[in-house]
């Protein structure tokens, strides 16, 4: 049988009153590329953030490898790889000084040089992070998240503000490592990357979820063939109102 990697029970959160994760369930096998998917706000990083245990639930139980990352922090570290939207550096830092840094937390550290190389940075381990552009930073992010050798890696929006080439350079990698058995958690706003991607998804709307499962799954379940049409169908929407409202988000902008 699969094996659990991360378990999340009728898990909730609340800010200033206002539930922003509610209810939520799902597990995550070993070895799956799994996506949760929602509009900005929807509480992905929230539920991330409770899985490792930097937020606390307000309900619920969360488990990463069947144990509470919260109180567990040593054996979770060593197991996780995280890269968030965004990374603070040190000025002036160097990429490889940072990769150096990283490497020195962990017990068996990855190579970090053939990480940089996959990612495609190998030519800027001199170069301050500081004058990456937005798109080599996130790829750094990410070599960053592999260092430690996890086992699972959470990426929340990895490939935003990457372009189309860099973009699938990444996922080519990423089913590289899945390949290796490495479980992979992520957050997208990408339709094309979760198909391409994820081995299961789950939609969220304010905080509950809408639906879970393949993405063969998903679309049989609505009415349309892509997973774009059938995310805004889940989230009571059609492609008319998005292209809407992105015409008028344009015009108030010109
Ligand atoms: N520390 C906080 N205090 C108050 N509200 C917060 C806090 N962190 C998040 N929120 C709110 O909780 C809601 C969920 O936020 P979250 O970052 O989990 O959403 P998300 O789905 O990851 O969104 P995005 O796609 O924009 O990254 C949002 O309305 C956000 O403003």
């Amino acid at each position: 049988m699969d094996k659990t990697c991360i378990d999340v029970k009728n898990a909730a959160k609340e800010y200033d009153g206002r539930r922003v994760v509610d209810g939520l369930s799902f597990t995550v096998c070993s070895g799956e590329v799994f996506g949760l998917l929602g509009h900005n706000g929807a509480g992905k990083t929230t539920t991330i953030e409770m899985i490792l245990g930097l937020k606390k639930p307000d309900f619920g139980e969360l488990e990463l490898f069947g144990l509470e990352a919260a109180k567990h922090r040593k054996e979770i570290f060593e197991k996780v790889g995280v890269q968030f939207q965004s990374s603070s550096y040190q000025a002036a830092i160097r990429v490889g000084e940072v990769c150096e840094e990283y490497a020195s937390l962990y017990r068996k550290p990855a190579d970090y040089q053939s990480l940089l190389k996959q990612f495609g940075l190998e030519k800027l381990t001199k170069s301050p992070v500081m004058k990456l552009s937005g798109g080599e930073r996130q790829r750094l992010s990410v070599v960053l998240a592999l260092i430690g050798n996890p086992e699972v890696i959470f990426l929340d929006e990895l490939t935003t503000g990457l372009d189309v080439a860099a973009r699938r350079e990444v996922w080519r990698t990423l089913k590289k490592l899945k390949k290796q058995g490495l479980t992979i958690f992520l957050t997208t706003h990408y339709m094309e990357e979760a198909e391409a991607l994820c081995d299961r998804i789950c939609i969220l709307k304010k905080g509950k979820k809408v639906i879970e499962g393949t993405v063969g799954e998903i679309l049989q379940s609505s009415p349309y063939r892509t997973l774009e049409e059938a995310y805004l169908w889940y989230m009571g929407e059609t492609v008319e109102d998005s292209e809407k409202e992105e015409a008028d988000n344009n015009e108030a902008i010109l």
